[in-house]
């Protein structure tokens, strides 16, 4: 194997990054437009991942590229399609925002330290980002996984992109990875913020649901940390809410195929709660930093009509963390530790930290 030649970072040449130092918050990733062309795309590349589809290569290929990717694109699209925000998918839009303002928090701290945001599949990708940030002449990268919960078909799989990446590089920054934070208190915290200012504009229902992304049942069985972690996320946070056993209920949703996933699943469940005669639930999906296709769309609007349709009569949709500002707040306290003995201070260029701290204060962010 070769190595391209690289730019190298010029003496006298002042990084991007006052500091050289950055973080790169990844999530999933979104097609780029609601079309069945684009879906198509982003679907071949994140359903292509051995992290996210376990089975053997050459059965799953055809399958893939003989049933999947000829149905499942126009489906997607026209769902995506009743979601899409004019900036672009909800995912993107939340995810660009929260990177804007981790380094506005992180500058009202004073850490001048570059943020930016890649996404696993799909655009911007891990590779062009990390491309970017080594050609501004960072020379250490936190890797921040949007995921609060560790699962290999997630976390992992933002790794394996870094590790690829990685391995065509000659001289390589220095990385830290961060796995989870599925119970780090200013993340609870955060939750139990979003619930508490939804019940006192709205009060509280008879139940609060708690619906993370699943996973097929069997990545349990081989150690996958995953199932455990939300439930811990979802104990915290009903304590922290100070709600009894029977008022909160944890379920798994967006299976994919016929597998068994992680059950209780989702929609079955708040269809035998309105059966059991429960007539109002609050649903958050804690396991999704921002809003996106399957809170959205999947939840708001499938699994609503399901409740109304078995009798409930009302369904409220709390909504992610999204441009939460206890949340930001936290993530960037929590940043601050993983990056302990990095540099992370603007040196002699005060003006680009003035300048990022203005623009956190005009997101809102206080001292
Ligand atoms: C929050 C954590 C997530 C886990 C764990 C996860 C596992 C997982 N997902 C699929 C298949 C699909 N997921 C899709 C969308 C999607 N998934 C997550 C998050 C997790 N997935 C998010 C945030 C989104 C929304 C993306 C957006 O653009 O808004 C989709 C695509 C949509 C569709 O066509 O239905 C698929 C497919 C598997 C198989 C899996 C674990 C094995
Ligand atoms: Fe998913
Ligand atoms: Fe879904």
């Amino acid at each position: 194997m070769s190595f391209a030649t690289e730019p190298t970072f010029q003496h006298g040449q002042a990084p991007k990054a006052a500091s050289g130092t950055a973080i790169l918050f990844c999530n999933l990733g979104t097609p780029d437009a609601p079309t069945a062309p684009a879906l198509r795309r982003y679907l071949a590349e994140f359903l292509s991942d051995h992290r996210v589809v376990e089975i053997p290569r050459l059965l799953w290929w055809l399958i893939l590229h003989g049933i999947i990717l000829r149905i499942r694109p126009k489906k997607s699209a026209a769902k995506y399609a009743s979601i899409w925000m004019k900036e672009g998918s909800p995912l993107k839009v939340w995810t660009e925002k929260q990177a804007t303002m981790l380094r506005g928090y992180l500058a009202v701290r004073g850490h001048a330290v570059e943020v930016r945001y890649a996404m696993r599949y799909g655009n911007p990708s891990i590779a062009s980002q990390l491309d970017q940030l080594k050609a501004d002449g960072v020379t250490r990268v936190l890797i921040l996984p949007a995921y609060p919960q560790y699962s290999g078909t997630t976390t992992a799989s933002v790794f394996d992109a870094v590790y690829t990446w990685a391995a065509k590089v000659r001289r390589l920054p220095e990385f830290r990875f961060v796995n989870n934070y599925h119970d780090v208190p200013g993340y609870i915290d955060a939750l139990a913020d979003r619930v508490r200012a939804h019940w006192r504009v709205n009060g509280k229902a008879e139940q609060l649901l708690m619906s993370f992304h699943g996973v097929p049942e069997r990545t349990l069985k081989l150690g996958d940390p995953y199932h455990c972690e939300c439930h811990k996320t979802a104990r915290l946070l009903a304590s922290s809410l100070g709600l009894e056993k029977d008022s909160y209920k944890v379920t798994f949703q967006s299976r994919f195929g016929k597998a068994k996933w992680l059950e209780p699943y989702t929609e079955p469940t708040l269809i035998g709660m309105a059966q059991a005669g429960v007539k109002s639930v609050d649903v958050v999906c804690p396991g999704f930093t921002g809003d996106c296709l399957e809170t959205l769309e999947e939840i708001n609007m499938e699994a609503r009509h399901a409740f109304l349709e078995a009798g409930g009569k009302a369904f409220n949709y709390i909504e992610c963390l999204n441009d939460s500002p206890v949340w930001l707040a936290a993530l960037a306290e929590f940043s601050v530790q993983h990056l302990a003995g990095w540099p992370t201070q603007a040196g002699a260029n005060t003006q680009e930290l003035a300048a990022m701290r203005a623009a956190a204060q005009s997101l809102g962010a206080s001292q």
